[in-house]
């Protein structure tokens, strides 16, 4: 299948679980009126979908219908932050973040039949002015002629720190050294799978956050973007 022919600036930003994509992603597309893709919570859904319809991890097939007719929705939340995320026409809140919904989700994505299934529907969110795609193979294999390709990624330990203030800050309690395990075996199940491993793109630009703050990792973003002449 190959990459849509509008004429969509897409900036892609791919990196392992925690690294801040997904904050950065937000920012920039907010910053620049653009919309964003959280491909990551096309997976999660998945999973979320396959346990609420009692289907196996390990039943391909049924997994790829299941993505292939994955009835969401993204809405502009009531506050005006965020998306609203409607699965089958429920709310699907905070459980969808969990690193459980993670490990899950990292499971179902190890799935060539589901990872072709979600295809399409990720290309379709590149629409004018401009798309900020957040995820692990969206510079390599979703959007390859994007304009922009980030790799954003930080030490494992720094990421771990990172999940435990988020957590600690909503207020839920967690082991690091459980977080640290959960987001080694990610990484290692994310990056060792024979389909769209977790990798960065030949001509992709690699930001190492580990010693950043979300402030100076968004402001090289946007100095590359500068670069290209893409703002
Ligand atoms: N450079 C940074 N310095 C400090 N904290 C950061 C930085 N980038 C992100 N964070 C924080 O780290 C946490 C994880 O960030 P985020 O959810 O954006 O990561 P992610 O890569 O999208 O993770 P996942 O793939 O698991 O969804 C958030 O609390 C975020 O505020
Ligand atoms: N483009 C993507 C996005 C996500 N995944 C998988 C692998 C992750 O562990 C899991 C959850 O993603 P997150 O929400 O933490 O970004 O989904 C993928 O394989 N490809």
């Amino acid at each position: 299948m190959s990459e849509s022919q509008t004429p969509v600036t897409v900036v892609t930003i791919d990196g392992p679980s925690g690294s801040g994509k997904g904050t950065i992603a937000a920012l920039l597309a907010r910053e620049l009126g653009w919309g964003l893709l959280d491909s990551g919570a096309l997976y999660r859904l998945t999973a979320l979908a396959a346990m609420n319809h009692g289907v196996d991890f390990t039943d391909e097939s049924s997994l790829e219908v299941l993505a292939g007719h994955l009835d969401v929705q993204f809405l502009p939340s009531e506050t005006g932050e965020g998306l609203s995320i409607i699965l089958e026409g429920e709310r699907v809140g905070e459980s969808l973040r969990t690193e459980d919904v993670g490990a899950m989700a990292s499971k179902v994505a190890a799935l060539p039949g589901v990872r072709a299934a979600l295809l399409q529907r990720q290309r379709d969110f590149a629409e004018l002015p401009g798309l900020v795609a957040d995820g692990r193979d969206m510079g390599t294999v979703v959007f390859p002629g994007a304009a922009l390709k980030v790799f954003l990624t930080a030490s494992a330990e720094e990421r771990a720190k990172r999940r435990y203030e988020q957590l600690h800050q909503k207020g839920i309690s967690a082991s690091f050294d459980r977080l640290l395990a959960d987001i080694q075996a990610r990484d290692e199940r994310d990056s060792q799978r024979t389909v769209a491993p977790l990798k960065p793109a030949d001509d992709a630009i690699i930001l190492d956050s580990t010693r950043m703050s979300i402030q100076e990792v968004f402001n090289k973003v946007l100095e590359q973007m500068r670069l290209k002449g893409l703002v």
